[in-house]
């Protein structure tokens, strides 16, 4: 299956992306010249998604050191890219984990500061790709249980949101599965969620399932629960940005009702994680910070027009105030199983402790 990348680096070292804000009506990529660059791309979402996000920031932070030694600049330049891109988004834990790293490998660099950051921002991003085929690896036998158990008819999946390789650099975390899956010629179908307000279902999981031949149905996000109750699912797999040590999950608003309904129909919810989005330092989901974004989001749909432009429209009232909260959290007792590259888990604190005893 070919894939593609959602971020990548130029032959004069610097980096580009894909624009997901004008996906799926056109494929732009932009490139990234200043970690400022990489900040406002974090914060307006052309890029977006959990690991992404996480090498996003590790990028920016290599292209400071590198606008820090071209313009002969002092430290605190590279304090304030750190501090900036820290601040770019707050859910996403894998934002933290990247600069993090970056900062410790620049801490214990032993001379080509420069080099170190491009290492580390490299090595963060072709760890991610492997994660990614792994959860797959460790998330096929769930879909193959319900091939094998349906006699080989379609396995309907449901998910919320883009978990896929738009929010990673390839495979994606829910998509790996699904993706071998297909490989193996198991017959797959997907329900996207539409996930209002930004539309990651419909514009870009859509996008990526119609580039590789998954079959798959668009869905408003109020849909799941009936489409569960009259047994058109199989089984229900989520991303997340965020895995606290009692195994609760943040991911984007809407996934806690999914949960639920897959709970009251005795539909099996997962929940694919890489290691990178786990925050074994909150003990449950109360304490992730939950970010809220523009009302505008919610306000206006973007899309595009009949006349081929691509634009806003009003879709309430011009005095209607909205808010827009951007991530809910999921109880672990919701959660079926946890799907990492390491193995599968459940969703608690002991369960997390076996594959990642690290954390003990
Ligand atoms: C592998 S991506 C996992 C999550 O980041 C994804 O499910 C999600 O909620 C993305 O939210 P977004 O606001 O588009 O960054």
């Amino acid at each position: 299956m070919s894939k593609f990348r959602t971020i990548w680096t130029t032959e004069d070292r610097y980096v580009e992306v894909i624009d997901q804000k004008i996906l799926p009506h056109e494929l732009i990529t932009r490139k990234l010249l200043t970690y400022k660059d990489a900040e406002t791309a974090i914060k307006d979402m052309t890029v977006r998604g959990a690991p992404l996000i996480g090498a996003t920031a590790a990028y920016g932070i290599y292209l400071a050191v590198r606008e820090l030694v071209e313009k002969q600049l002092d430290g605190s330049f590279l304090d304030a890219a750190f501090s900036d891109l820290r601040a770019s988004r707050p859910t996403a834990v894998n934002l933290f984990w990247a600069l993090d790293k970056m900062r410790d490998a620049l801490d214990n660099s032993e001379g080509d500061f420069l080099q170190t950051a491009w290492d580390t921002a490299n090595q963060i991003v072709e760890d991610d790709v492997e994660t990614c085929r792994m959860i797959g690896v460790h998330g096929l036998p769930f879909i193959e249980e319900i091939s094998k158990r349906k006699k080989g008819d379609v396995v309907n999946i449901l998910t919320h949101c883009n978990a896929g390789m738009l929010g990673c650099i390839e495979w994606g975390t829910i998509t790996s599965p699904i993706y071998q899956a297909i490989e193996k010629g198991i017959k797959v179908h997907v329900w996207v969620d539409e996930t209002r307000p930004r539309n990651q279902g419909s514009n870009l999981t859509c996008y990526e399932l119609t580039r590789h031949n998954v079959p798959h149905t668009l869905i408003v996000d109020n849909a799941g629960g009936h489409l569960m109750q009259h047994g058109f699912v199989d089984m229900v797999i989520v991303g997340t940005d965020r895995t606290t040590r009692n195994g609760d999950v943040a991911n984007k608003i809407g996934t806690y009702l999914k949960a639920l309904a897959a709970n009251d129909n005795n539909i099996p919810f997962y929940v694919a994680l890489p290691s990178t989005t786990l925050d074994m330092t909150i003990e449950n989901g109360f304490d992730i910070p939950i970010e809220e974004r523009n009302q505008d989001e919610v306000r206006y749909m973007i899309g595009k027009q009949a006349n081929g432009e691509i634009g806003s429209v009003l879709i309430c009232p011009e005095t209607t105030q909205a808010s827009n909260y951007g991530f809910d959290v999921t109880p672990a007792r919701l959660v079926t199983k946890i799907i990492t590259e390491r193995g599968v888990c459940n969703a608690s604190e002991e369960g997390l402790l076996e594959l990642f005893p690290e954390y003990k």
